[in-house]
């Protein structure tokens, strides 16, 4: 465990509101409340348990957790504490590159703009506090929030870019893939690839060969789990040169892969297809990118070339420039370097 703890790493799939760890939830409690009550502190404790017993319909219920991290940040200070305690603690666990996403909301004490100038302001102020880890934005669209919400999110997206545009890097499609039609959301992503914006999008996370099909036919750059996909429109993966965003920890606690070892990483690692290894919501399925190494390692029996092939496709794949990539490329090659048998 320790050498995946010390490794380097690349985070390219992180939800913002879902990454936040239990500790910092509690500290951020209390620094939102003065002290946090008992039923707050159960709270907490309901947000990260994922009962055996729970039905079928796990992954619904997992939206239903969110929730509770809205509410924590739907403040503007809620919400750039919540940004640098993530920052913090993805930094803490030697990640050196992330790729933070989240969708823009908008309530009572902030606009969808005032929510992304939060953030972008504390991903800012991060270099100062941890300097040694690069965070970019990317901005979901949320498919159970319709076409309008998307729209707005677009020309957001767009006009944040060309003011953070070392920052705000690209663009996710994510919430529950049961709700929304991805062919709604066509025009908005068009323009989106169109302003020169990354595209990572949730895609086959549940069984649905026609959408995954459209989807891959409209192109994008990476796909978020991809759980679904069959064999040939893995092959199409390889050939669109699409990486695959591998979740382990979030797909077994969310039921739609039974066990690690049936994790279709495996197939996707035998058939030369692209992948990466990622956290999701690191906050709610109790994990961090280290474990998530540990765990494919275990169970995949990857050798430490593997594992270096993983952080060397992170670098292929991750929204940044080519001075950045060979800065990532050196640290990741002398770890390995320097921690041979
Ligand atoms: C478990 N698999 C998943 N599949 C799809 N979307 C997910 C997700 N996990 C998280 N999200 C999306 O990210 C939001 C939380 O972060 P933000 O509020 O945006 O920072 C969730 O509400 C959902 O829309
Ligand atoms: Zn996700």
């Amino acid at each position: 465990m320790d050498f995946f703890e010390n490794m380097p790493k690349i985070e390219l799939h992180a939800h913002l509101n879902g990454s936040l760890k239990m500790d910092s939830i509690r500290e951020l409690g209390l620094q939102l409340y003065g002290e946090n009550s008992s039923d707050f502190l159960k709270r907490i404790q309901e947000f990260t348990t994922f009962p055996e017993d729970m039905d079928a319909d796990k992954l619904s219920k997992c939206f239903q957790k969110f929730a509770f991290m809205h509410e924590l940040t739907s403040s503007r200070k809620g919400l750039q504490l919540a940004t640098q305690m993530v920052i913090r603690d993805f930094a803490r666990d030697n990640v050196i590159y992330l790729e933070l996403r989240t969708t823009p909301k908008n309530n009572e004490h902030m606009t969808r703009r005032e929510y992304l100038e939060t953030i972008l302001e504390a991903i800012q102020a991060s270099r100062e506090s941890y300097g040694e880890i690069i965070v970019k934005l990317l901005i979901s669209i949320d498919r159970s929030q319709g076409v309008d919400a998307a729209e707005e999110i677009v020309n957001l997206a767009i006009e944040m870019k060309s003011q953070y545009p070392t920052i705000v890097r690209g663009m996710d499609l994510s919430g529950n893939p049961a709700k929304g039609h991805f062919k709604d959301f066509l025009p908005s992503l068009e323009k989106a690839k169109k302003a020169d914006l990354h595209l990572a999008l949730h895609c086959a996370e549940i069984d649905n060969e026609e959408e995954a099909q459209e989807m891959l036919d409209f192109q994008f750059d990476r796909c978020g789990h991809g759980t679904y996909l069959t064999l040939k429109q893995m092959e199409q993966c390889k050939e669109q040169n699409i990486t695959i965003e591998c979740c382990l920890t979030s797909n077994v606690k969310c039921g739609t892969v039974k066990d690690y070892d049936m994790h279709h990483f495996k197939r996707l690692h035998d058939n030369g297809i692209r992948s990466v290894i990622c956290t999701d919501d690191c906050g709610v399925f109790d994990s961090t990118l280290s474990q998530e190494f540990a765990i494919a390692s275990t169970v995949f029996s990857l050798k430490k070339n593997n594992i270096h092939d993983l952080c060397k496709n992170a670098i292929a794949a991750a929204f940044c420039d080519d001075v950045e990539k060979t800065d990532l490329r050196q640290r990741i090659d002398k770890y390995f370097a320097d921690n041979t048998e």
